[in-house]
C-alpha cells in the first residue's frame, strides 16, 4: 500500500462527526452538530445542519463557531442552541420556517442544558453565578502605577481546580427561565448549590424537575445526586427522591403521569448498574424497570404514548438501543451507536426518537467518526458520510473482534485487532498493546484515530477490555474493587499470548502503551515483565497516595476506590501504586501527559520519569503545554501525542531509523 493512501497523523484535521441529535416529532427529519477540526485556531467547532431520511443534508446555521447544545421547540418550529460567535457563548434560536435568527441572551457566563417547557414558550437553562472573592489579606505600599506580581491566590473550598475547566472561581451553578420570545433571564435558583443536573418540565408547565446534589456535605459526597421540584408560582423546592445514590436525567412523561429517572443504591464500591426508575406522580409508587439487566443504562426518551421508554447502554463494546415497556421485557432495536470518541475507541454516543419511534443515533463503523443513523421499520440505515471524503480513498485498519480466556482464572475476555493496512497474514509484524483507562470504561469496534494511526505506521495494534471493564455487567466490573491493579495484568499478556498465537506477530517487537488507568496498566506492565520492547506511559497515575491527593475529584477515589484514606492504608496504597515495581523496570519507559491535566496531574508523570533516571532505565517524559486529560480534544495535540509514542517505538526497533 502506497504511504499516501493510508491516514497520516495530520489527517485528525479533516475529521468530523455528528452530535447533539434532535428528531422530528414525525421522524422525517434530524437536526445535528456537525463537528470539524478548525486548523488555524485548532479546536473543534460546529455547526448545525439538517439530514432527512432520504440523506439530504442541509446547513441551517454557518460560520466558524462553537454551537452546541442545541434544543428543538415541541412545535419543532424553533431551534435554540448556544453559540460563540459573538465572542461568547449566548442562546440563540432560528425560526425554522424562515431562517430568522437572533441572539437570544447577554449572559455574562455560558448557558447550559437548553431544555423546552411543553408549550413552547420557556426555556429553562442553568448557568454559573460567581461570587465576589474577596481575599483574606490585601497589600499595603503599592505605588500608584507600580507593576507586582500577581496577588497571591487564595483557595478555602473543596473543589477549588477541576480538568479541563482550570481552577475554579466561587460560586454556584443556578437554574434561569428565559421567555422564547427573548428579553431578560429571571433566576429561578439562589441557594448555595449546584444546581447543574438534567432539567424536565410538567406538561402543565408549573413545575420543573432537575438533579442536583443539594445535600449539606454535598463535596464530600459526590455522588449523591436526587431530583428535585422547583414550583414556578412559589419558587418552593422539594426533593422527589431521597436514597443514598445518584439519581439523575429526570424525565415527565408525555401524558404526565410518570416521571423517569436513572440511578442506583450507593453501596460504596466501584461500579453499581444504574437502572431506570419510573415513578407514578399521582400515588409515588416508583419501580425500577431494569433491575433484571446487568447493564448501566445511560440515557432514555419517553415512548411518544407514555408506555414505555427508549433506552441506552453499553453491551459487550457495542451501544445499544432497545425499548423497555412500564410493563414486560425490552426489545432490542440497534447495536450500532457509538463513534463520538474519536482518538481511542470508547464507547460515545447519543439517540433521540420521534413520536412514531423512529430513532436517529449516532452511527458507528471502525472506519469512519460518528455519523447520523436511523434505526426504523426494523433495520438501521446510516444517513450521513461526513468522512467519505477525507477517509474514502485511504486504506484503514481492519478491526476484528477476538475472545481469549484468561489465564488468571480462564476468564472470557474480549479484545479486537486492528490490522495494518495490507496485512499479510504470512508475515511477522510487530505488535502494540494500547490499553484503556477509566478503569471502568469499555473499548469497543470504534474508529479511534489512534489506533488507525499505529496500524498505519505498520503495527497490529491489540485493544482488550480487562476485567472491570464496563459493559459486561456488575460482577465483572466490581471484580477490581479495592484490586486494581490486579488480574487485569493477566487478562492482558493473555491477550498478547493470544495473539502470537496466531502467527503474524514478531515476538520480539512487542510495544505496549496506555493512558490513565491504561498509563497505570503500562506502567503495572514494565513492573512485571520484561517482554516488552519499549513502552509509552501516559497520564498515568503512578502512585495512589499523591494521586489522591492531588487529583481534582479527591473525595470521590478515596471513598470509591480504597477502603481507606491513604494515610490510614499506607501498605494497600502502595501495594497497588506502579512506584512499588520501578526497581523491576528495564524496559525504555516514556512518560507523556498534559501540563494541565487535573485528572491524573503530571506530578505523577514527573514522579516514575524520576524514578527511572536514578534507575538508569532509558526514559523520556513529553509534557503537553495546557492540555488536559483528554490530550485528544485539540487536534495537535493528538498529533503529538501518536507522533512521540511512533517515535519512541521506532528507537527500540530491530531495524529501525537512525537515532537522531
Ligand atoms: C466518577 S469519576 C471516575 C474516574 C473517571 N472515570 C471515567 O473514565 C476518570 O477520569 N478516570 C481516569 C483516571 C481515566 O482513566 N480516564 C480515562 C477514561 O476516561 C482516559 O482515557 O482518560
Amino acid at each position: 500500500t502506497e504511504l499516501s493512501e493510508t491516514l497520516q497523523s495530520q489527517d485528525v484535521f479533516d475529521l468530523e462527526y455528528a452530535a447533539d441529535l434532535n428528531i422530528t416529532n414525525d421522524g422525517s427529519e434530524v437536526y445535528f452538530i456537525r463537528h470539524y477540526m478548525d486548523i488555524h485556531s485548532d479546536k473543534k467547532l460546529g455547526n448545525i445542519w439538517k439530514v432527512t431520511q432520504n440523506g439530504e443534508l442541509t446547513p441551517v446555521t454557518t460560520g466558524k463557531h462553537q454551537q452546541y447544545g442545541m434544543a428543538l421547540s415541541p412545535d419543532n418550529k424553533r431551534l435554540a442552541y448556544i453559540s460563540s460567535e459573538s465572542g461568547n457563548p449566548q442562546i440563540h434560536m432560528q425560526w425554522l420556517e424562515t431562517g430568522a435568527t437572533g441572539q437570544m441572551t447577554n449572559l455574562t457566563t455560558a448557558p447550559s442544558r437548553l431544555t423546552w417547557s411543553a408549550d413552547g414558550k420557556y426555556l429553562a437553562f442553568q448557568m454559573f453565578v460567581p461570587e465576589k472573592a474577596t481575599p483574606p489579606v490585601s497589600l499595603p505600599g503599592k505605588p500608584e502605577g507600580a507593576e507586582w506580581a500577581e496577588p497571591a491566590i487564595y483557595i478555602d473550598d473543596v473543589y477549588y481546580r477541576f480538568d479541563g475547566g482550570g481552577y475554579t472561581k466561587p460560586g454556584y451553578t443556578q437554574i434561569f427561565l428565559l421567555s422564547a420570545q427573548g428579553g431578560t433571564p429571571r433566576q429561578l435558583t439562589f441557594d448555595e448549590f449546584n444546581n447543574n443536573g438534567a432539567m424536565s418540565w410538567s406538561q402543565d408547565g408549573k413545575q420543573l424537575y432537575f438533579s442536583a446534589n443539594r445535600h449539606q456535605n454535598f463535596r464530600l459526597e459526590p455522588v449523591n445526586t436526587d431530583i428535585y421540584r422547583y414550583e414556578l408560582a412559589s419558587g418552593e423546592i422539594s426533593a422527589v427522591t431521597d436514597r443514598n445514590g445518584p439519581d439523575n436525567q429526570p424525565s415527565v412523561s408525555p401524558d404526565g403521569r410518570y416521571l423517569a429517572y436513572l440511578g442506583y443504591d450507593d453501596r460504596g464500591t466501584n461500579y453499581e448498574n444504574t437502572q431506570v426508575y419510573v415513578r407514578d406522580l399521582s400515588s409515588g409508587k416508583t419501580q425500577s424497570l431494569t433491575a433484571d439487566l446487568d447493564r448501566s443504562v445511560d440515557s432514555l426518551h419517553w415512548d411518544g404514548s407514555s408506555r414505555g421508554l427508549y433506552i441506552q447502554y453499553d453491551d459487550q463494546g457495542k451501544t445499544r438501543v432497545a425499548y423497555q415497556p412500564l410493563k414486560g421485557k425490552a426489545k432490542q432495536l440497534t447495536d450500532k451507536l457509538g463513534g463520538q470518541s474519536y482518538g481511542r475507541p470508547y464507547t460515545s454516543s447519543e439517540f433521540d426518537v420521534a413520536s412514531d419511534g423512529t430513532v436517529t443515533f449516532t452511527y458507528s463503523a471502525p472506519d469512519r467518526p460518528a455519523d447520523v443513523g436511523l434505526h426504523t421499520g426494523g433495520k438501521d440505515i446510516q444517513l450521513t458520510h461526513l468522512n467519505d471524503d477525507a477517509l474514502g480513498h485511504k486504506t484503514l485498519a481492519k478491526v476484528e473482534e477476538f475472545w481469549f480466556k484468561s489465564s488468571a482464572d480462564g476468564r472470557d475476555i474480549q479484545g479486537w485487532i486492528a490490522y495494518p493496512p495490507g496485512f499479510d497474514k504470512d508475515k511477522k509484524y510487530p505488535m502494540v498493546l494500547e490499553i484503556h483507562g477509566g478503569p471502568v470504561t469499555a473499548y469497543g469496534p470504534h474508529f479511534a484515530a489512534e489506533i488507525q494511526l499505529y496500524a498505519a505506521a505498520g503495527y497490529v495494534v491489540v485493544y482488550i477490555n480487562p476485567r472491570g471493564s464496563s459493559s459486561y455487567g456488575e460482577e465483572f466490573a466490581q471484580t477490581i474493587h479495592l484490586n486494581y491493579p490486579s488480574q487485569d495484568y493477566d487478562d492482558l499478556m493473555s491477550a498478547v499470548d493470544t495473539v502470537i498465537d496466531k502467527g503474524f506477530i514478531d515476538e520480539r517487537e512487542l510495544f505496549v502503551t496506555g493512558g490513565s488507568g491504561g498509563g497505570v496498566l503500562s506502567a503495572w506492565i514494565v513492573g512485571h515483565t520484561d517482554r516488552f520492547k519499549a513502552a509509552v506511559v501516559a497520564k498515568p497515575v503512578i502512585n495512589w497516595y499523591s494521586f489522591v491527593l492531588t487529583s481534582d475529584f479527591y473525595p470521590y477515589f478515596y471513598k470509591y476506590w480504597f477502603a481507606a484514606k491513604p494515610w490510614e492504608d499506607l501498605e494497600g496504597y502502595m501495594q497497588r501504586s506502579p512506584i512499588s515495581y520501578v526497581g523491576n523496570v528495564t524496559t525504555p519507559t516514556m512518560l507523556l501527559t498534559g501540563e494541565a491535566d487535573y485528572r491524573t496531574p503530571i506530578s505523577e508523570s514527573e514522579q516514575y520519569y524520576q524514578a527511572l533516571k536514578l534507575q538508569g532505565v532509558e526514559t523520556a517524559m513529553v509534557r503537553i503545554p495546557d492540555a488536559p486529560h483528554g490530550i485528544y480534544k485539540r487536534p495537535s495535540n493528538l498529533m503529538s501525542k501518536v507522533e512521540y509514542i511512533l517515535w519512541w517505538f521506532e528507537q527500540y526497533r530491530d531495524e529501525r531509523p537512525v537515532k537522531n
